[in-house]
């Protein structure tokens, strides 16, 4: 089994590297100004700056505009757009650019239904619902609300750390984890050991199915 690592809501050049060199698969940066792990394009370029070739720059956003992502697009190098509010698939594939949805799970046909909406998606995020918040909330969800058929590559959010993770990843086997809260010293500053320490549990679980 493999599950790729994604390292969200980064803020400092210092934590991409960090990343980076403990083997994440992707990074993500928040374009969603109420955030505290929010940043501006500018901050956002010299952060992608940083990334190396086959590791992938995702951009997160809520409920923007139409020009608020391609004022985005124009200033930063993005691969991938994951999109966090109530976006339309329409809007979500209408930027040229691959995209995932993210979606906030309270009941069970929840994610059955975002996998034949969002159906042309790069993949379906799967995070914890919050009444207040989009994302990054530190919450763990029941795992038991997701399906085995998936018709697109799972990504696992919500509440994950090094303490969770190899459980996550043997009782759901996404395609991929995706953390925030968990290996964070402050809102947007990042711990590098417990980067390390997530990555290296995710890499062992992995390697001992
Ligand atoms: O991080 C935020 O503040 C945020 C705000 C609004 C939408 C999404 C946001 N973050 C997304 C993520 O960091 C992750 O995709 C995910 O929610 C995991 O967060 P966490 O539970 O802290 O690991």
């Amino acid at each position: 089994m493999t599950a790729r690592v994604k390292i969200c809501g980064l803020t400092r050049p210092e934590d991409v590297r960090a990343a980076v060199e403990s083997g994440a698969d992707a990074i993500g940066l928040v374009f969603y100004p109420p955030s505290p792990r929010s940043v501006s394009p500018a901050q956002a370029r010299a952060l992608a700056n940083e990334v190396p070739a086959f590791v992938t720059v995702v951009g997160l956003f809520v409920n923007p505009t139409r020009e608020e992502v391609e004022s985005v697009l124009e200033q930063v190098p993005l691969d991938l757009l994951q999109f966090h509010g109530d976006e339309t698939p329409a809007f979500c594939a209408g930027f040229g650019r691959r995209w995932i949805k993210a979606i906030r799970v309270r009941e069970a046909g929840e994610i059955e239904d975002a996998f034949a909406d969002y159906r042309n998606a790069a993949g379906l995020l799967v995070d914890a619902w919050d009444p207040e918040r989009y994302g990054g909330t530190g919450r763990v969800f029941n795992w038991d609300l997701i399906p085995q058929e998936r018709p697109l590559p799972l990504i696992l959010a919500g509440g994950l750390s090094s303490d969770n993770v190899s459980a996550a990843v043997e009782q759901v086997r996404p395609w991929a984890v995706d953390v925030s809260g968990g290996v964070e010293k402050g809102k947007g500053i990042k711990d590098i050991r417990k980067i390390r320490h997530f990555i290296n549990e995710v890499h062992r679980v992995c390697k001992t199915d």
